[in-house]
């Protein structure tokens, strides 16, 4: 078998005269980190429920780690992991209770089990706290908490589910942190997200929902590519130079914006960097400054549901 650790193909979800999801292909490799981002309504968590087999296609087929999560729903529970927008835990049982008991629940050799929830509540930072009533444990206490089960479980697969909303920045920075090293440890990642700058820093590629099918599969930067910007983004500092007229003639530029003074922005579809220094010297300016800067999300989502017609 190949390394893919999700294989969807042609998942429809009906309800009565509604259709949830449309048609949707979605393939990831094992070890990826990828964002599911649309509009509200757009079809994320009805593919979510899908892929772990808690609700029926319509149509289509699901392969997590090459089962079927409807016909072989013990194997993928045992393998895959479920972060809910609010996780849900026993108020009055301490950290350490809740995951021990989901241990029990799961079959967890016993043996193996305290020294597992050790690990996972130290690798989370909920050590300390770990014999407090969950009760008392602010939301990011329980988000990380989730995480912490899916580690003592030894998760291959996560889906986690707006896993940051709610959490202040220095929270979101954490478990964006955490998620990162869960991922480096080689556990694929579904995350479905409105937070734009959260899926930028932490996501390999991005889907995005768009009226119940993925419109785009791929990097931030074909994203940029596709809708007709530049992956590169070069904002120029140049004195006595008027630099949009000059680098028109550079290949591979796509737009050239003036910024504050003395400043251009330009959009490329790779690193024109010497071109540029080169223009600027040659049409007899000073170059100050050539600062090269990744495509931004939140620019290229705009425009691709601005050029599909939505409202973002
Ligand atoms: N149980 C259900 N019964 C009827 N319609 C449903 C049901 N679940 C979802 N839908 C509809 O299916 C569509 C897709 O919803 P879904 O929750 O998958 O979108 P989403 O992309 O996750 O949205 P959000 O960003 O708001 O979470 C919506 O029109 C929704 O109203």
């Amino acid at each position: 078998m190949s390394n893919r650790a999700i294989d969807a193909k042609g998942l429809v979800k009906r309800y009565g005269s509604t259709i949830a999801v449309a048609g949707v292909d979605l393939a990831v490799n094992a070890g990826e980190v990828v964002g599911l981002l649309g509009p509200n309504g757009a079809g994320k968590t009805t593919t979510i429920l899908m892929l772990l087999g808690l609700t029926e296609p319509s149509e289509g087929s699901v392969r997590i780690l090459g089962k079927d999560p409807l016909r072989q729903p013990l194997e993928v529970k045992q393998e895959v992991g479920y972060l809910p927008d609010a996780v849900g835990f026993y108020e009055t049982m301490t950290g350490r209770e809740n995951l021990a008991y989901t241990a029990r629940l799961a079959g967890m050799p016993q043996d193996l089990v305290r020294e597992r929830i050790g690990a996972a509540l130290d690798k989370v930072r909920l050590s300390g706290v770990a014999d407090r009533r969950v009760a008392t444990y602010s939301r990011g206490m329980r988000q990380r908490l989730g995480l912490a089960e899916l580690l003592m479980r030894n998760c291959r697969v996560a889906i986690l589910d707006e896993p940051t909303s709610g959490l202040d920045p220095q929270s979101t920075q954490e478990l964006l942190g955490l998620i990162q090293s869960l991922s480096q440890h080689g556990m694929t990642i579904l995350l479905a997200s409105h937070m734009l700058n959260v899926v930028q820093s932490i996501c390999h590629r991005i889907a995005l929902f768009n009226e119940g099918k993925i419109g785009f599969i791929g990097t931030i930067e074909e994203l940029a590519d596709r809708i007709g910007g530049g992956a590169f983004v070069i904002d120029v500092e140049a004195e006595g130079v008027d630099l949009s007229g000059l680098s028109a003639r550079t290949d591979g530029v796509k737009s050239v914006v003036p910024g504050r003074r003395g400043h251009w922005l330009v959009e490329a579809n790779r690193d024109v960097r010497p071109e540029l220094a080169r223009l600027v010297v040659e049409g007899g300016g000073a170059l100050k400054n050539l600062d090269l800067r990744r495509a931004q999300l939140d620019q290229a989502y705009n425009r691709y549901f601005a050029e599909a017609g939505h409202d973002a």
